[in-house]
């Protein structure tokens, strides 16, 4: 999958507000056809990275490249490239949703009107709705087709089905990843939603205490992060990574499978339960 040039490109990033550190020396790259779901408190700094990663907020050290560009310097070409989701998608008060899209198609030479089409139908949305009477879910659902309709090799989508239905949210997270796949994009969502991530990510990236504590492709992260129980006083091989440890139970990363004298159980996690036990 992963090919020489990411999209997308972070590095050192180091992000405060008021004096207060958000995001501390955190580095990713998403190459084409990755899907990565981004995980961490309210307030870890899901939505503060994805702008920085835009170039809409300034970093206070380390660097961003979306495909060749610097992002605090997008050229209209790879803007082009890029669809994104805000937590709050805005505008088109007035609109019809066929006018909204008639004119924000446009701006794309490479809308993909088929898609639009059937997106409109999956989401059971018409032209001829007002865009200011659709629901909240509907709003988002429309924000998501105007991003994701011209096809962008970067998709970043801050909590893109938060309000969308269950059914509507299926369908959207399968089509998500095909649509990935296909186009050769990398995409970046994040979600509260664990069963979604681990149902249609390719990667976790999980943000902890400003940093990326977990970044790693979800079948790994099934294999090799395990809570295991210890005797008193075991000391563990250093090929294991301690991520989080409570007495004598230890979260760790790069479990092999491994033997280890003084483990007295390995229990995998699902995502939910990987994710309660690193805040607990
Ligand atoms: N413009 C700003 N000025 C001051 N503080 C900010 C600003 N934007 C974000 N913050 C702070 O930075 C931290 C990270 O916020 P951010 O919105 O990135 O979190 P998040 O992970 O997206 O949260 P959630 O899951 O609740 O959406 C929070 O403590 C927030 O209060």
């Amino acid at each position: 999958m992963t090919q020489e040039q990411p999209i997308l490109s972070i590095k050192g990033l180091l992000k405060s507000f008021d004096g207060k550190s958000v995001l501390n020396n955190l580095t990713m790259d998403l190459y084409p056809g990755m899907v990565v779901g981004l995980l961490g408190l309210n307030g870890a700094g899901k939505t503060t990275l994805m702008h920085c990663a835009l170039g809409i907020l300034a970093m206070d050290a380390g660097e961003a490249h979306i495909l060749a560009d610097n992002a605090a310097n997008l050229s209209l070409q790879t803007k082009a490239q890029i669809g994104f989701v805000p937590q709050q998608p805005f505008g088109y008060e007035g609109f019809t949703v066929g006018a909204a899209l008639a004119l924000h198609r446009s701006f794309y030479p490479s809308w993909d009107l088929e898609l639009e089409q059937d997106w409109l139908k999956r989401f059971n949305l018409t032209s001829k709705l007002q865009v200011q009477r659709l629901s909240v879910g509907q709003r988002q659902s429309l924000a998501l087709i105007m991003a994701m309709a011209y096809r962008p090799k970067l998709l970043l989508l801050d909590e893109p089905v938060a309000s969308l239905d269950p059914i509507a949210r299926r369908k959207f997270m399968a089509d998500l990843f095909d649509l990935a796949l296909e186009s050769g994009s990398a995409v970046l969502f994040s979600s509260h939603i664990t069963s979604d991530l681990e149902r249609v990510a390719s990667h976790l990236a999980l943000i902890k205490e400003g940093e990326l504590l977990l970044f790693k492709e979800i079948d790994s992260l099934r294999e090799e992060v395990k809570s295991l129980s210890l005797a008193e006083n075991t000391p563990l091989p250093a090929s294991l990574r301690v991520l989080q440890r409570q007495g004598n139970a230890v979260l760790v990363d790069n479990y092999q499978g491994q033997v280890i004298e003084g483990v007295k159980a390995v229990t995998s996690l699902n995502l939910e339960q990987l994710f309660v036990a690193l805040h607990s």
